[in-house]
């Protein structure tokens, strides 16, 4: 039998096989021979949980006799995707696993398959918080995560003749494997009504009420030393089942306050930069935020007696404004409810509360029409004014205010009420300062921070890329797991071809599986030795899918125009959703569908061009793709994108970027050194001057044919001949409007991409630079950025727990 050891309980596979035939039978009550595939994954699952439990006690044990200072990370989202595999990794039960499921006649890789991603959020924001969650494990720090337990993930992604179709994400159709209903944890959350005066304290009289209760999972640190807990709410109703309107024959109406509670936690807003202004997503995000910080209180109130103490106890993290309400909820709950002076209660929130910015779109900034404030929280609304006002005294000259054309501005409303404001990368810190917040930075100059974004390096290059973690480890050791800047002990190997020729091989072998997975899945057949150039994030013009796309038909023409001109052969993989409401988004998702059709059916240039636009993306995907990447796409108009972190994930994967100086790109390019990084483009300041240029995407069209001519066969309907109109809205924008200056980077774009064909060619030279990129870039593992949290905001100590002696 196989068998791990960690911290003393050794576990073998034989251990692990009774183990899960036990959970089978007396967990999910199934006999061996009629068990389905999912049933024997969740009773893998519920095996290595039961190890991960052991584990999680002691933390929390741990964290409440230590008394030391917990991290709260409140976010409306968090991208998880599957979690067998890194469970089974991050406890060393892998090998052990894969016996004790060979004994059972079971394959491992299809039961890891079965797991359905858990795809409670939309995108980089998300994703961050996932990765954050497990390095608060890694590096000890006792924390908690707080959101919504969303019946239903962002929508699964199909495409019908090219258009993106939603379809409503099932992830709970099986029992999640993970999490520990608490029936015992929930409060009740209350919504409208009024507020009355009474001797002078504020009342508040609400007419809704909705109860949230808990569910646990647990999240487990590299080597199991640490374990801390996701806390995700779903909504009860107060009052369950009207059995009196039942027995009256109205069946839906009996069931209507169970089904009207449950809605606050139905489904994930599927907006990634829009805010929607929906009442429902108030709700939402009062009701989480609202219960965590009652959870929190009642956590600390259980171990201390003086409110005072509170900020050296509870450090609370704003993922961006979606959590703000935190704010005047936490003052409420200090002032109206447990009687602290107002301004000692605002300050006490303020020296607990921390914000991260994560966009400067205008759009994505989140502002509240007062009077739905109003109608949905009367005494949040006047906590806010009272709070907006108190900063004001305290600047002499009221420049800035929460509040403006009858609307609550959430950044400004969490930037009062933090101690802390950071941005995700340096660029994106900087912009923060220059811009949305510079009145704000001006009057508080030492509050904003930067912590730039980072990746977890256990699931995004250990499990997503075993080949390559197998040649690091062989190479170095397996130190760099958590210490991932030991990275740079690799370039010292680049010397001996050895080195170079396994780390070539793990890439080849990557992209021979991703090879077979696209003809078998996608029915797409291409060359293996081909580059393969990927964009994968979600479908937004700042993005620029579609200055991308222009560039393939660019290419596509030139390589048809002179096929035996030693084209290097390319794979252009595209990924990403569109927000639903998106339409320009989803028009560039139709058009890549119908770009892609036109250029794989083309038999001259089929040797050296393949474009595939894989449905669905999420988690799980990115983890197959991102290890068999030559090139990372992050072309984003400079200024736009805050940081990237598939960005990060693609470099320590070996893949070059060809990119603009935008968000962590910058960062990036200067640690894995300006040679080994294909920058284009304008910069940030260069994209604002370039702005004000009357007719600039005019000029720049003008100015280049190959543009002109991509845009006209678009126009001209050679893409969509049964509508050749269809795309007149996206020429037109491009050439017309262009807000994200397409154009006037599509040149430098296009010779940046003939210069990477060039390079690519010389696959030593380009394999060398792949494998700088993987040694330079260990300073963007989500560990460092966690300690900077720790260290500059948090003030928050890691903690281990002690050892069996
Ligand atoms: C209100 C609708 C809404 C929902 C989500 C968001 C997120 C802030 C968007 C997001 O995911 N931003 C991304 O955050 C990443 C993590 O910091 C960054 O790396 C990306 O650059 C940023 O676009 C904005 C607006």
């Amino acid at each position: 039998p196989v068998a791990s050891a960690l911290e003393g309980d050794l576990v073998t596979s034989a251990d692990l096989r009774d183990s899960i035939l036990r959970h089978l039978t007396y967990d999910l009550g199934k006999e061996p021979e009629m068990a389905e595939i999912h049933d024997w994954r969740i009773a893998l699952s519920l095996a290595l949980r039961e190890r991960i439990v052991d584990h999680w006690f002691a933390s929390m044990r741990t964290a409440r006799h230590s008394g030391a200072k917990r991290v709260y990370y409140l976010s409306m989202e968090f991208l998880i995707g599957r979690l067998l595999e890194d469970s089974m990794v991050n406890l060393g039960l892998e090998e052990a696993a894969d016996r004790a499921l060979t004994d059972l006649g079971l394959n491992l890789q299809d039961i890891l398959a079965d797991e359905p991603d858990a795809a409670l959020g939309n995108g980089g924001l998300g994703r961050l918080a996932a990765c954050f969650m497990e390095s608060l494990a890694t590096v000890g720090c006792p924390a908690f995560g707080y959101g919504i337990r969303y019946e239903h993930g962002l929508f699964k992604q199909r495409f019908v003749q090219g258009r993106q179709v939603e379809e409503p994400e099932d992830w709970l159709q099986q029992r999640p494997a993970w999490e520990f209903e608490r029936s015992d944890i929930a409060f009740k959350l209350c919504f409208g009504g009024e507020v009355s005066e009474d001797g002078g304290k504020a009342v508040w009289h609400p007419e809704e009420a909705v109860v949230a209760k808990a569910y646990d999972t647990p999240i487990i640190s590299w080597q199991g030393r640490w374990a801390n807990t996701l806390r995700l709410w779903s909504a009860r109703p107060l009052h369950g089942f009207d059995l009196e309107r039942f027995n009256r024959g109205e069946f839906a109406a009996a069931a209507e306050p169970e089904a009207l509670a449950r809605t606050i936690s139905r489904v994930l807003y599927p907006d990634d930069t829009t805010e929607q202004g929906k009442e429902l997503r108030l709700k939402q995000e009062f009701f989480f935020t609202a219960a965590s910080l009652r959870d929190i209180l009642r956590r600390f109130e259980a171990e201390h007696d003086n409110l005072r103490l509170l900020p050296q106890k509870a450090a609370i993290q704003l993922n961006d404004t979606h959590p703000a309400i935190a704010g005047p909820e936490m003052v409420r709950l200090l002032h109206d409810e447990r009687g602290m002076e107002l301004d000692e209660a605002i300050v006490t929130a303020r020296a607990c509360l921390s914000y991260t910015n994560h966009t400067l779109m205008p759009e994505a900034l989140e502002r509240w029409p007062e009077h739905l404030m109003h109608r949905l929280l009367p005494r949040h609304m006047q906590l806010i004014e009272r709070i907006d006002a108190a900063h004001a005294v305290k600047q002499p000259t009221r420049q800035v205010s929460a509040l403006e054309h009858g609307e609550v501005k959430m950044g400004e409303l969490a930037f009062m009420m933090a101690h802390k404001v950071n941005g995700v990368s340096a660029l994106h810190t900087e912009l923060m300062k220059s811009t949305v917040f510079a009145e704000l930075h001006r009057l508080h100059p030492d509050r904003i921070v930067n912590q730039t974004n980072g990746v977890t390096p256990r699931r995004w290059v250990l499990s997503a890329n075993r080949r390559l973690s197998a040649l690091i480890t062989d190479t170095i050791g397996e130190g760099w797991v958590d210490d991932l800047e030991q990275l740079e002990q690799l370039e010292p190997y680049f010397g001996d071809a050895g080195f170079l020729d396994r780390y070539a091989a793990a890439k080849r072998e990557n992209k021979a599986d991703l090879s077979n997975w696209l003809a078998t899945e996608m029915d797409l057949k291409v060359d293996p030795t081909a580059l393969f150039d990927v964009q994968i994030k979600r479908i937004h013009e700042y993005k620029r899918q579609h200055m991308n796309l222009l560039e393939t038909i660019a290419l596509w023409k030139e390589i048809a125009a002179n096929p035996d001109a030693g084209w290097t052969p390319r794979v252009k993989i595209f990924a990403g959703k569109a927000a639903p409401g998106y339409v320009f988004a989803k028009e560039i998702v139709h058009l890549i569908n119908e770009v892609a059709a036109v250029i794989n059916a083309d038999p001259v240039t089929a040797p050296y061009l393949k474009v595939a636009f894989l449905p669905n993306y999420n988690v799980t995907l990115a983890e197959r793709l991102i290890p068999a990447a030559d090139l990372s796409e992050q072309i984003s108009t400079a200024g736009k994108e805050a940081s990237g972190t598939g960005n990060m994930k693609f470099a320590l994967n070996g893949a070059l970027t060809v990119g603009t100086l935008d968000g962590a790109n910058v960062e990036i390019r200067e640690r894995v050194g300006e040679e080994n990084f294909f920058l284009f483009g304008m910069t940030a300041d260069e994209v604002i001057a370039r702005r004000e240029v009357p007719g600039h995407a005019a000029q720049a069209i003008e100015a280049d044919a190959r543009l002109a001519g991509a845009l006209a066969d678009i126009g001209e309907g050679r893409f969509s001949p049964d509508d050749p109109g269809r795309y007149h809205g996206v020429t037109g924008n491009l050439s017309h409007h262009d807000y994200f200056l397409v154009c006037s980077d599509f040149t430098a774009y296009w010779e940046a991409q003939r210069r990477i064909d060039a390079a690519f060619a010389d696959q030593n030279a380009w394999m060398r630079m792949a494998a700088i990129n993987t040694a330079r870039s260990g300073w963007f593992s989500s560990d460092r950025a966690i300690r900077g949290y720790m260290a500059d905001i948090w003030n928050a100590e890691a903690l281990e727990v002690p050892g069996p002696g």
